[in-house]
């Protein structure tokens, strides 16, 4: 059976000023999702992670190697495939619920007025701003701004949603409160989900699966580590798993002892899976 999202021998270089001064930020990656996965990657800083959510965004392309998503080549970016940055990338000039039926009725040109503002509320709701949608960014707090730019991703439907680090800027509290949400959303919405994190503690609360990515140039995925945590999970209770610290463990050792270790010929095309939880 063919993988939802597939990429296949995918590499990005950067041009240099000369051709031996090119900057390979990763060569010959393969990887599969599969539809309605929550895949979170993890790596040092500059090894190519934002580099992978652009190709799949279709924002950038890659040097070779092909992506394809549903059974389509990805090409350029699609409503079929929703981004969330840091940076909240909100319209100004819109309330939090006119920065979201803008992006509804772009993606369902045949809702009524009514069906887009009640849809869009709902996802609004979701995440908790049923209170603020008349407000405009600058009246929101950080936290309420990157609610409103989940609800907005979600509300659309993506096939495909890419999150870059989208809780980074927020304080531990706010952080942990917005996460409560995408669980909340995802977990109704089932939608196929690629989110950047630093935080592994983050990763392990949220993902099917982890991806760890070695240091660049010529980065890897070097493992995918499977996230045996029974869902629904919750914040408080997740850590009372028994398999909690193991992956735990396995994610900061991989970051701190091992992640320099694939160059040359150690550098691998397709990841070695791990569950953490059946090491001995
Ligand atoms: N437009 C560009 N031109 C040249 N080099 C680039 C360009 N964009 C990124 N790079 C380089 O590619 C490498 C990977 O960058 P990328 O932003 O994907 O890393 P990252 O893993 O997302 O880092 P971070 O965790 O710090 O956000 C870095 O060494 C970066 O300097």
């Amino acid at each position: 059976m063919k993988s939802f999202l597939t990429l296949e021998c995918l590499s990005k270089k950067f041009p240099g000023k000369k051709k031996e001064s090119d900057y390979v930020v990763f060569d010959d990656i393969s990887y599969t999702i599969e539809e309605g996965e929550f895949v979170c990657i993890i790596g040092h800083s500059g090894c190519g992670k934002s580099t992978i959510l652009n190709v799949l965004a279709g924002l950038d392309q890659p040097s070779t190697g092909y992506i394809s998503m549903d059974g389509k080549e990805v090409i350029g970016s699609s409503l079929d495939r929703g981004v969330v940055f840091q940076n909240y990338s909100l319209l100004p000039w819109l309330s939090a619920l006119k920065n979201v039926t803008f992006g509804v009725k772009a993606r369902f040109p045949k809702k009524s007025k009514i069906e887009v503002q009640e849809h869009s509320l709902k996802y609004l709701e979701m995440v908790g701003l049923g209170e603020n949608v008349h407000k405009k960014p600058s009246e929101l707090s950080g936290g309420m701004r990157q609610r409103v730019s989940i609800a907005r991703a979600f509300a659309t439907h993506p096939k495909l949603l890419l999150l870059d680090e989208p809780f980074g800027a927020l304080d531990a509290l706010t952080r942990g409160n917005i996460q409560d949400e995408l669980i909340k959303i995802w977990s109704e919405t089932k939608q196929t989900v690629f989110m950047i994190t630093h935080d592994v503690d983050e990763a392990i609360l949220l993902a099917d699966k982890i991806i760890l990515m070695s240091n660049g140039p010529g980065a890897c995925i070097a493992e995918e580590v499977i996230v045996n945590i029974p869902r629904p999970r919750q914040r408080g209770k997740v850590i009372d798993d028994p398999g909690y610290y193991k992956i735990r463990k396995h994610l900061i050792k991989f970051l701190v002892e091992r992640s320099s270790d694939f160059t040359g010929d150690k550098v691998r095309k397709t990841p070695l899976t791990v569950d953490p939880t059946k090491i001995t």
